[in-house]
C-alpha cells in the first residue's frame, strides 16, 4: 500500500503475537490451579461483601524480574499463608507490567530478559509459568494490569487484580475492569486525588462496549455486564500519606455518598510510605489499630515485600546488561520489606484479628 509516509513514521517494526487461545493451550491451567484461583476471588468477594470476617493480604514484590526468586519466594510465602489462613486470605502480588513515571524497565512481560529486547512473547510465557506455578501451591495471583490486551492471555489465572495510580482516570482500564471475572482494586490519582478512583469504581460498576480482542486475537467488540467487585486501594500520594484514620474515614465517607460500600485496601507501600521500605511496618501496624478499633470495612492491606529488603538500580538503558550482576532476592523497582519481616506482620496480623 502507497502511504506516502503518512503513517508509521515512528514505528520500527510490527511483530505478530500468538493468540490468547494459543498461549492458554500450551499453557494450560489444572483443576488445582483453578481451585486456587477461585479460592482467592471468593475470599476476596466474601470479605467485600462482609459475609467473611478475614482480611486479605496482597503481598509480594514490587516487581517480578527472575522465575527463580519468584519461585523460592512463593513457597516461602506460602509456607506463612497457611498458619494465618483462618484470619487473613494471603494473595502473592505476581506484578509483571510497571507503569513508570517517565522512563525505565516495564516489567517481566515487556522485557522478560532484562536487555531491552522487549521480547514480549517470552515475557507472556514465562510469567504465565510464574503465576501457575503460585496456583500450584494453592497461592493465588494478584497482578496489575496495564496494557488491556493482557488479562486475555494470564487473567484465568489471576484472583484480584490492580488498576494503577497512573491509569485509574484512564477510560480503557475503568472499561477493562468492568468486564474482568476478579476483584479489581483503584489506586488514588499520584497527587492524592481519590475522587479519580470513586468515579473509577462507579464507572466501572456500569455496562460498556469498547475496542478489545478475543481470545483468538481478533479485533472486537467488547460487551460488559459490569464488574461489582471494585474498590479503592489509597496509596499516598507525591507530597504525603492518607492512611491514618482520618483520612480513611474521609475516603469511605467519599465513597458512601457516592453509593459504593466503603471498602477500603490500604497500600502500606508507594506514597504512603514514601517508599521507603523500612515505614511500611507503620502503615501496616497502623491499618491494624484500625481494624481492630471497630473500622471493619477496611477490607485488605497491600505490602511490597521480597526476599531480601531494599531495591538495587538497574541501568535505563538494559542493552548489553549483564543480568548475574544482580543481588539475589532483591527488588529492582521499588524498595521492598524482606521474608522475614514480611512474616512477622503478617502473624502480628493474625494475632491483632483474633
Ligand atoms: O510500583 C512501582 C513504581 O512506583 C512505579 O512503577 C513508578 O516507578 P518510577 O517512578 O520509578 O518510574
Ligand atoms: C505501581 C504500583 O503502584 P501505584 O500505581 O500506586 O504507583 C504498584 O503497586 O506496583
Amino acid at each position: 500500500m502507497q502511504t506516502n509516509g503518512t503513517i508509521d513514521r515512528n514505528v520500527k517494526d510490527y511483530q505478530t503475537l500468538m493468540s490468547p487461545r494459543q498461549l492458554l493451550t500450551d499453557l494450560p491451567r489444572t483443576d488445582a490451579m483453578t481451585q486456587a484461583v477461585q479460592y482467592g476471588r471468593t475470599s476476596i468477594r466474601n470479605i467485600m461483601d462482609g459475609t467473611d470476617s478475614r482480611k486479605f493480604i496482597i503481598v509480594g514484590p514490587c516487581s517480578i524480574h527472575d522465575t527463580e526468586l519468584a519461585h523460592d519466594y512463593g513457597a516461602r510465602l506460602k509456607e506463612v499463608s497457611d498458619a494465618v489462613s483462618d484470619r487473613l486470605v494471603v494473595i502473592v502480588r505476581s506484578y509483571f507490567e510497571k507503569p513508570r513515571t517517565n522512563l525505565g524497565w516495564k516489567g517481566l512481560i515487556y522485557d522478560p530478559h532484562l536487555n531491552g529486547a522487549g521480547d514480549i512473547k517470552d515475557g507472556l510465557y514465562i510469567s504465565r509459568r510464574i503465576l501457575m506455578d503460585n496456583l500450584e501451591i494453592g497461592l493465588p495471583c494478584a497482578t496489575e494490569y496495564l496494557e488491556t490486551f493482557t488479562p486475555q492471555y494470564n487473567s484465568d489465572l489471576v484472583s484480584w487484580a490492580a488498576i494503577g495510580a497512573r491509569t485509574t482516570e484512564s477510560p480503557q482500564h475503568r472499561q477493562l475492569a468492568s468486564g474482568l471475572s476478579m476483584p479489581v482494586g483503584f489506586k488514588n490519582s499520584t497527587q492524592g486525588d481519590i475522587s479519580v478512583a470513586v468515579n473509577a469504581i462507579l464507572s466501572a460498576n456500569g455496562e460498556h462496549s469498547f475496542l478489545g480482542i478475543d481470545g483468538y486475537g481478533a479485533p472486537s467488540v467488547v460487551k460488559t455486564t459490569g464488574n461489582p467487585y471494585t474498590h479503592i486501594v489509597i496509596r499516598g500520594s507525591n507530597t504525603g500519606s492518607n492512611y491514618d484514620a482520618q483520612s480513611v474515614q474521609d475516603v469511605q465517607a467519599m465513597l458512601m455518598e457516592a453509593e459504593v460500600p466503603p471498602n477500603v485496601v490500604i497500600d502500606c507501600s508507594h506514597g504512603n510510605s514514601e517508599k521507603d521500605y523500612s515505614k511500611q511496618p507503620i502503615v501496616f501496624e497502623e491499618g491494624l489499630k484500625q481494624i481492630h478499633d471497630g473500622n471493619d470495612r477496611i477490607v485488605g492491606i497491600m505490602l511490597e515485600s521480597n526476599i531480601n529488603a531494599g531495591s538495587q538500580k538497574i541501568p535505563s538503558d538494559l542493552t548489553g546488561f549483564d543480568r548475574s550482576t544482580l543481588e539475589y532476592g532483591v527488588s529492582i523497582t521499588d524498595s521492598c520489606i524482606d521474608l522475614e519481616t514480611t512474616a512477622s506482620l503478617l502473624k502480628a496480623a493474625h494475632k491483632s484479628l483474633a
